[in-house]
């Protein structure tokens, strides 16, 4: 197989039985084989997308001084921005060549998931202005805020397309989807140094997700590559206007007994021009219980797993890697004062 096949998306939404059943048979394959697809026919209209991309820009381009304003740093649940080689996911490269602004359901503090600390719920984080650019701080409120609820809706969409890849009902994942929790991460990669040691630069390190899906919009320029195992190699994902690339995050291998696959990817801006992506992270409802998902036992099997939270799932995977990220650090220091490192382990987001 190349890099992540190109479904056509647009079956789902029609009245050809024979055409969902064959996307459906796509998708299983997809999930069973590496846990990457990309789709379009899908809902999200063009027109956001492209004005999205135009917000996002028009952030990335403010002063550092201006973006520091609405810093992640200054709220405890990750909304706003992270600076430039902030996050490092694969342990013995540079810290990665990426800023970032987070957004997600804007949630009153008053609202239960802040109050109880729900995978990082409570209100956005919003720039005051984005000037000299044309786009108002309104606009990029409205743009962020309509595009965000359009790829939810499309996550539902295609956990209902995975419900029927098992043999399930098309509205089995109703109450995990009901409240969900997603977050979106505007992202984007300078180009990296024309001479900068391939074995150390990292857009964002190899790594899997942590959620149930992940929906992925990149605009032109290229930089994702995907782990092929059987091969061992890195495969590009070319940009296709208007696609989403879809992966499965840890939570839905959990839930799959490890049938469906979480796979490792990452970026390397090597293209020598800015790169902007857009992912959101579908967690599902923090208080839904996954427990093995029918039809992912053989016969007379128990499942691998026991049950447990999408809170506690999603949320342990983050506490995990944030103590790797804090171990190598240490191990960082340590090794600056002579220490020998140790040996490197790809981590997820
Ligand atoms: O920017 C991309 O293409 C990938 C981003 C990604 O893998 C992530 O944010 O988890
Ligand atoms: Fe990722």
């Amino acid at each position: 197989m190349s890099a992540p096949p190109i479904l056509d998306f647009s079956p789902f939404y029609g009245n050809d039985p024979v055409a969902k059943v064959h996307l459906v048979q796509q998708v299983k394959d997809c999930c069973l084989h590496n846990g990457f697809f990309q789709i379009v026919g899908h809902q999200v209209p063009s027109e956001l997308q492209t004005k999205i991309f135009d917000c996002s820009k028009a952030f990335f381009d403010l002063p550092v001084e201006e973006k520091s304003k609405v810093s992640k740093e200054l709220n405890t649940w990750n909304r706003g921005y992270e600076l430039l080689r902030s996050q490092m996911l694969e342990v013995g490269t540079s810290p990665e060549l990426k800023e970032g602004f987070y957004i997600g359901e804007d949630l009153p503090t008053t609202h239960p998931y802040f109050l109880e600390k729900k995978l990082n719920s409570g209100p956005n984080f919003w720039p005051s202005t984005l000037s000299p650019s044309p786009v108002s701080a309104e606009e990029f409120k409205e743009t962020t805020t309509s595009y965000y609820h359009h790829v939810v809706s499309l996550a539902k969409d295609i956990l209902k397309v995975l419900a029927l890849t098992l043999d399930l009902d098309e509205e089995w994942f109703g109450e995990f989807v009901e409240g969900a929790v997603a977050t979106m991460r505007l992202l984007h990669y300078p180009p990296q140094e024309k001479d900068s040691d391939e074995k150390l630069s990292r857009g964002i390190g190899a790594h899997t997700d942590f959620g149930a899906v992940t929906l992925l919009l990149q605009e032109e320029v290229d930089g994702l590559q995907v782990w092929e195992k059987e091969t061992k190699q890195w495969l590009d994902v070319v940009p296709t206007k208007g696609a989403y690339v879809v992966n499965l995050g840890n939570m839905f291998m959990r839930w799959s007994n490890d049938r469906y696959i979480s796979n490792l990817h990452r970026v390397i801006n090597k293209s020598g021009k800015e790169r902007y992506s857009i992912p959101v992270f579908f967690s599902g409802n923090p208080d839904y219980t996954i427990s093995c998902l029918p039809n992912c036992t053989a016969e007379g099997q128990k499942p691998k797993y026991p049950p447990i939270t999408v809170a506690d799932c999603v949320g342990g995977s983050y506490k995990e890697s944030y103590g790797r990220a804090a171990a190598h650090k240490a191990e960082q220091e340590q090794k600056a004062k002579g220490v020998a490192a140790q040996t490197s382990v790809p981590i997820a987001v």
